[in-house]
């Protein structure tokens, strides 16, 4: 028997026919515009589906079984027209490069035009220069600039570097921040230069992930450089550039440039010294800082931003009673223990939920407690989604679909064979994760998972110690956040103030191993509760703070959510708070 309309729960108005547009049934009841006609129905063909959720079906064949709706897919693009007319060997697009000590030889090679270009942010077709973004001879995308600096690149093109093509063969690779610096160093004799797509990240942008899109397209490009020079703008955006680039890149390769005093650019140096500086600035460059090897010179700029701007802390945790306490900054690692079951997993991937959401960070994560995999997703999209994954009043399948998409933006798992379950193969996977995804943070939960098949001439301390300088000089490398699950060693319950046997709040110094979990860390946190115990209050106690900028040492209650995995900030419940010269506990 043929199927209708209300067996898929849709309502088509009396009398209807051909195109309608309804609430879809699957999305529409858990949306807040439950109103909005999401649906489009063909009710002559029997067909429907929703623009909004993505669920569609035939009265024939039912509703559409979606086979796996994250699945990875290559993204398509949209490869521009360019038939780049002859331009005049006059007016106003040399006179604009003349005026920027570009020739017209050079903007020529480039195939540079003029020509209309519909600017969307002004809604009108307006005049602008073109710069072709050629890879492989083929035009990938065009960048747009009007006389106003309104720039455009084409929709649905792929993001590249611009100048890829005048690299290849080349050991030295420049990177410089617009077309034009590009141009310029073209002019002062170096082709081997490159510009990011999209300039520099806005200093205050906290989310800057898609800038650096271009990356993950130019990998096999840009491993083979040897040196890697750092031409940027010399303001706050192009050292924030710079920064995440040699973040990304690996530092050891990085140099960087100093542009003379006056000077913001390379084209700026070339208007305003002429060519032979501009190359000079090139041949001069400096190594940039690697760990261990510091002149002040190296960080003067910090030195005067901690003047101006004062202690930066690390990022805010998201619980206001637990950021009075520990900030979590990048270049640190913070050890996590807690009794078995005390809900350290659920605090860290918590708090990572909060980073993510807060400032966009994004994590590799080693945690082969939380396999399978679905599982930690789970967990993840109910904190994500503030609703849980099962039951009655579970997340619906929208909300699903939009948490598994910002959990696979956010999160990269590490899990290596088994045979390679050390500390060196997690910083390595790590590593790739930094310069592809840019990721601010890593987890390994826990520490007994990793393979500690310690060498026969170290003892465990000294295999601890040299593991965790590791962690710490990875940490700091890359100016990530590193956090370590570690357990105690074994425990005895002790009794409490009201006479009760209960397991004591364990320190760094319980973990088993070694004191160098304490000495080393330069957070120290516990997550401690009364197991068994109908209380969903949590204990989180900060032992230990390195940097005051960070936090200082006390302890908070925060209230758990045992259906969404959410922790809250009840307000009040601080239990004490130790700092200044009161009384350290830790
Ligand atoms: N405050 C709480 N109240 C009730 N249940 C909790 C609380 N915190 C965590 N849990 C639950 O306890 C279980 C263990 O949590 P979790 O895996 O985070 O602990 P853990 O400290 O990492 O454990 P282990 O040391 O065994 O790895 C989970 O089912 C979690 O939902």
């Amino acid at each position: 028997m043929s199927k209708d309309w209300t067996d898929f729960g849709i309502t088509i108005p009396q009398g209807k026919t051909g195109e309608v547009a309804t609430t879809c049934p699957q999305c529409s009841p858990h949306r807040k515009k439950q109103n909005v006609k999401c649906l489009s129905v063909n009710v002559d063909k029997g067909v429907w589906h929703c623009n909004h959720c993505d669920w569609r079906g035939t009265l024939k064949s039912g509703a559409e079984e979606r086979s796996n709706p994250y699945a990875w897919t290559p993204k398509t693009y949209r490869k521009p027209e360019y038939r780049p007319e002859p331009q005049p060997e006059s007016g106003s697009l040399v006179d604009w490069f003349a005026a920027r000590g570009i020739p017209l030889e050079v903007v020529k090679r480039n195939r540079i035009t003029i020509g209309k270009v519909y600017m969307p942010q002004l809604e009108e077709e307006v005049n602008a220069i073109r710069f072709p973004y050629y890879r492989a001879g083929e035009v990938v995308n065009i960048k747009s600039r009007d006389h106003r600096k309104n720039f455009r690149m084409e929709t649905g093109a792929e993001r590249i570097l611009y100048g890829l093509d005048d690299c290849a063969g080349a050991d030295v690779l420049i990177i410089v921040e617009g077309e034009i610096d590009k141009l310029s160093l073209e002019v002062a004799g170096f082709l081997n230069s490159v510009s990011v797509p999209d300039g520099a990240p806005s200093p205050k942008a906290k989310d800057y992930t898609s800038k650096f899109s271009f990356i993950e397209g130019a990998e096999d490009f840009l491993s083979g450089f040897q040196r890697i020079i750092l031409a940027v703008d010399n303001d706050e955006p192009g050292k924030k550039l710079e920064e995440e680039l040699a973040r990304r890149l690996g530092r050891e390769r990085c140099w960087m440039v100093q542009w003379p005093e006056g000077c913001k650019d390379a084209n700026d140096v070339l208007v305003k010294r002429g060519r032979d500086t501009l190359r000079e600035c090139i041949e001069q460059v400096r190594p940039y800082p690697v760990q261990g090897l510091f002149d002040v010179a190296d960080f003067s700029p910090q030195i005067v931003r901690l003047y101006d701007n004062g202690h930066v802390s690390g990022a805010k945790t998201g619980w206001p009673c637990l950021d009075r306490f520990i900030t979590f900054a990048p270049g640190q690692w913070s050890l996590v223990t807690g009794i078995p079951g005390s809900g350290k997993s659920e605090f860290i991937d918590a708090l990572l939920v909060n980073l993510a959401l807060a400032y966009g960070w994004t994590f590799a994560v080693f945690s082969p407690e939380n396999y399978p995999l679905e599982l930690h997703v789970q967990k993840l999209a109910e904190k994500f989604v503030g609703k849980p994954f099962f039951g009655r009043s579970r997340m619906d399948r929208t909300e699903l679909d939009k948490a598994v998409r910002w959990v696979n933006e956010r999160f990269t798992f590490m899990l290596p064979e088994a045979d390679e379950l050390t500390v060196d193969r997690i910083l390595n996977l790590a590593k790739i994760a930094v310069r592809r995804k840019g990721i601010r943070g890593i987890v390994v939960d826990p520490w007994n998972e990793i393979d500690h098949n310690r060498p026969a001439n170290l003892s465990e301390t000294e295999y601890i110690s040299q593991s965790l300088s590791k962690i710490r000089r990875f940490a700091r490398e890359h100016d990530i956040h590193v956090w370590v699950v570690a357990h105690p060693a074994k425990l005895r319950k002790e009794k409490d103030e009201a006479g009760r046997m209960v397991y004591p709040v364990p320190t760094p110094y319980d973990v088993s191993g070694s004191a160098h979990w304490r000495n080393k860390a330069d957070n120290a946190v516990t997550v401690h509760r009364e197991i068994g115990s109908d209380d969903s209050m949590v204990q989180v106690h900060v032992q230990k703070v390195r940097f005051k900028t960070c936090g200082k040492p006390g302890v908070v209650e925060l209230r758990y959510d045992y259906f969404t995995g959410r922790y809250s900030d009840p307000e009040g419940r601080t239990v004490r708070s130790i700092g200044g010269n009161d009384e350290c506990p830790y």
